[in-house]
């Protein structure tokens, strides 16, 4: 059974996150887009695919959407929101994707009777395994949660929390997790490189040692710690190396000091 076309959307802001998000809608159907984006290279691989407007004041009369998600930078929002004020007032669910910014600081600026859900997604939406996790600000219906929840879920899998702090957290954890697995793949590059291995050998091994075991995890129903233990023979090599990476000092006690100070800039951006 084919799936029903995502609904009309307004796109502010279309670089890393918007864009991959974007990516993930196209391939699953929309019924159509408009892109606000000043910076024209960001927009290049959709060419064709969806209207690009370098303004908000460029956004052709009389289109609806029935969502806008907002993407520009935090520090853009003061610049962007105003000109979204027409389609929160028309009816549009406005979709904030902004670290740390808040549902009231954003429908502040949206002239206040805005309904915003406040979405904190990653990059692998653009091949739709994202995970987002959303909260839903004052007034956003039950239909409005669902056109959400559909929205986002077409890029990857979606939870909601009902304290809006606790997104500060999920944006150090999921948002920016990404980033963690890919810096994995990096030194675990450069480690092989530094036993003798050739480059391009190494940097093929990396990256499908980290893709293969991140295919295996979302397979498996097993934990990730019984995952590792099926690798680590007992006296083996595996068990050397982990006695490096799970020293209290190393990774454990680095990724809580990592993820505290990412939850607390997240916190600062609301400003
Ligand atoms: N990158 C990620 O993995 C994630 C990012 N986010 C959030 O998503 C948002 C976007 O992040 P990211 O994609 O990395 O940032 P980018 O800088 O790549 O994208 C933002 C884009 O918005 C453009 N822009 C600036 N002003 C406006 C405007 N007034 N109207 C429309 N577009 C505008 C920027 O253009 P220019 O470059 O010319 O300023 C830029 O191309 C941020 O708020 C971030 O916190 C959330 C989860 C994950
Ligand atoms: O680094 C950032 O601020 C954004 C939010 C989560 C991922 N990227």
């Amino acid at each position: 059974m084919s799936e029903k076309l995502i609904p009309p959307l307004l796109l502010i802001g279309c670089g890393k996150m918007g864009g991959a998000m974007l990516e993930g809608w196209l391939e699953r159907g929309v019924e159509q887009v408009v892109v606000v984006e000043p910076y024209a290279p960001a927009t290049e691989a959709f060419a064709g695919r969806v209207t690009v407007c370098d303004s908000i004041e460029a956004v052709p009369a009389g289109f609806a959407p029935a969502v806008v998600i907002l993407a520009t930078k935090p520090q853009q929002a003061e610049a962007a929101l105003p000109g979204c004020k027409r389609f929160a007032t028309a009816g549009a669910l406005m979709v904030s994707i902004m670290a740390g910014k808040t549902v009231d600081g954003i429908t502040a600026a949206l002239g206040g009777d805005a309904r915003v859900v406040r979405a904190m997604p990653n990059t692998p939406a653009a091949v739709r395994q994202g995970f987002t996790c959303c909260f839903a600000g004052p007034g956003v219906s039950e239909a409005e949660k669902g056109l959400a929840d559909s929205l986002l879920s077409s890029v990857g899998e979606v939870a909601w929390v009902e304290e809006e702090g606790l997104i500060d957290a999920v944006t150090a954890v999921s948002g920016g997790g990404p980033a963690y697995v890919f810096l994995l793949a990096e030194v675990l590059e450069q480690a092989a490189v530094s036993q003798g291995l050739p480059p391009d050998l190494a940097r093929r091994m990396a990256r499908r040692t980290v893709s293969g075991s991140g295919a295996l995890l979302a397979a498996s129903e097993l934990d990730a710690a019984q995952l590792r233990i099926n690798v680590t023979s007992p006296k083996g090599t595996t068990e050397r190396a982990l006695n490096v990476l799970m020293a209290p000092d190393a990774w454990p006690k680095l990724m809580q000091e990592a993820i505290a100070a990412a939850t607390a800039r997240s916190r600062e951006l609301a400003g």
